[in-house]
């Protein structure tokens, strides 16, 4: 499991090791991290250190000292560096007499920089706020090699990952003491995430991701002792007549994510049937038997039959997901949640959210959906590249989906159905989001690259569909079962 702190919980663990350290010496903890990954990078991309162009990017607060002090470890390596003042009278003082002491050039942003082969961004870290102010948006544009960034991709938000404006589009990010936000929910502009450990002691995190292992180990297989029956049976309302897609793709989803029983009811029992025989399906609800968890709502519809259905799943005591149709139906009667003593795991996409509070999850998505859990008492999972999972009292999980090939139709079906099974056998609604987002995302990119565990092995990608996805879910179970996920990142000591 990785925590992401905040920039306020980062600094509240700096603040004893900067008064018991000497002076300066954290900060060159951080630069000699960075100075590591960029060699390496330098060597990876041209083929060796010395001899190599950088130009680092220097900002106003301690992120530009660090890239500094990094050029100048650098320097010692025989890398030409040069350095961009964007604040010339704030630049990090002891961070740009290292620089010129190694033998660094400093350059002004509008001199020509000619083509280094790595870019430092050290413009702002964990005290920036909105996108790069223009002089530092113009340099930025005219940057065409790859950019590593200091802590984080300048112009990113670092609490919340919001991108409002110019930013770095960093092809490695070299976070510093610890994961912030950013790197999960900013993903998509921090490129690989390297972390350095500089010492800190990090309390209590408010926000998680699980590992492949944490996953792989929750995932429930059968036991010694277990039945089809004790290993949870998960119930499906899914499907209408217009869209029978959804009962099959839902229903098949709960079907592969685990070995206990799943039962349908709906008006597409044939088609469940003809895809997944092993379903016990019936058209009649009041029929469908005992169920440990339910998921209802994708493709239902929202007619007075459906929302009849709706209030019968959710009178039933067990826990229930409600997705797709249902949601919309729940954003006119959210007293069907609130009155519930079971757990509910609500699973929008943004805009089934707007229709559930009344307004888009904006740029702080990670404090939009813990409201919505406290307001409803209930568990949340806001879809997107990275989904977000709130439970009522406050505690998140986000999955980075490593990718965007999800977004297809009926994807969301599948992601149902596979937390539903998870929830029938026993985990919480959060952590089956979590457990359940974590193997979707990797069955998706698995898809996406036609099979093989070996994602970076350069053998292209395609687009897929849902039906693609679902049928790369038990090689994505299974991967993540092994303990070892090829997506999982790399950490530096
Ligand atoms: N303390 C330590 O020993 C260690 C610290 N560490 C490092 O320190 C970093 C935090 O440094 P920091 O707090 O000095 O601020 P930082 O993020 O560099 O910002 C500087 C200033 O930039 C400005 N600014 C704001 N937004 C902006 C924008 N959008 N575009 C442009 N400019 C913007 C704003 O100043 P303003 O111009 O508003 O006066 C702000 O105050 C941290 O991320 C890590 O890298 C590590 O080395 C570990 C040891
Ligand atoms: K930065």
């Amino acid at each position: 499991m990785r925590g992401y702190y905040t920039a306020d919980e980062v600094r509240a663990a700096e603040a004893p090791l900067l008064a018991s350290l000497p002076d300066g010496a954290l900060m060159r903890r951080a630069a000699h991290g960075l100075a590591t990954v960029v060699a390496a990078e330098l060597r990876a991309r041209t083929g060796g250190v010395a001899g190599r162009t950088i130009t680092v990017l220097v900002g106003s607060g301690d992120n530009g000292g660090d890239a500094l002090w990094a050029g100048a470890m650098l320097r010692k390596r025989g890398v030409a560096a040069t350095a961009v003042l964007l604040k010339p009278e704030k630049t990090h003082a002891a961070g740009l007499a290292a620089f010129t002491a190694a033998g660094g050039r400093v350059a002004a942003p509008s001199d020509d920089l000619g083509l280094p082969d790595l870019v430092i961004d050290g413009i702002v870290g964990i005290s920036g706020r909105g996108p790069l102010r223009p002089d530092a948006a113009a340099l930025v544009d005219r940057i065409e090699a790859p950019i590593v960034s200091a802590d984080l991709p300048s112009g990113v938000d670092p609490d919340t990952g919001a991108v409002d404006g110019p930013a770095v589009r960093a092809a490695v990010t070299v976070a510093f003491g610890a994961l912030k936000p950013v790197h999960a929910l900013g993903a998509a502009h921090c490129g690989r995430v390297e972390l350095v450990r500089i010492g800190l002691s990090l309390g209590d995190v408010g926000i998680t991701a699980l590992d492949a292992a944490d996953v792989g180990a929750a995932w429930p297989v059968p036991g010694a002792e277990d039945d089809k029956y004790s290993q949870g049976v998960v119930g499906v309302v899914a499907g209408s007549d217009g869209y029978p897609g959804a009962g099959v793709l839902c229903t098949g989803a709960a079907v592969t994510a685990t070995s206990g029983l799943v039962r349908y009811a709906g008006p597409c029992t044939g088609e469940v049937l003809a895809h997944a025989p092993e379903v016990i399906a019936t058209a009649e609800l009041a029929k469908a038997g005992r169920v440990q968890s339910w998921v209802v709502g994708p493709g239902m519809g929202t007619d007075d039959a459906a929302r009849r259905t709706l209030r019968t799943v959710l009178d039933a005591d067990v826990p229930a997901l409600v997705d797709a149709d249902g949601l919309t139906l729940l954003a006119e009667d959210p007293d069907l949640v609130r009155s519930r003593t079971a757990a509910t795991l609500l699973t929008p996409h943004a805009g089934e959210f707007a229709r559930l509070t009344g307004k888009d999850p904006g740029p702080d998505r990670v404090a939009s959906v813990r409201a919505l859990a406290a307001d409803w008492n209930a568990h949340v999972l806001l879809k997107g590249r990275a989904t977000v999972i709130a439970e009522p009292g406050g505690r998140v999980f986000v999955n980075e989906a490593g990718g965007s090939w999800s977004a297809t139709a009926g994807a969301g079906d599948v992601l149902a159905g596979i937390i539903g099974a998870l929830m029938a056998a026993g985990l919480t609604p959060d952590r089956a989001a979590a457990v359940g987002a974590r193997a979707h995302s990797l069955a998706a990119n698995l898809a996406a690259r036609g099979g093989g565990a070996d994602l970076s092995a350069g053998r292209g990608t395609a687009p897929i569909s849902a039906g693609t996805l679902l049928a790369h879910l038990r090689e994505s179970i299974r991967v993540l079962r092994a303990g070892v996920s090829p997506e999982e990142m790399p950490a530096t000591s």
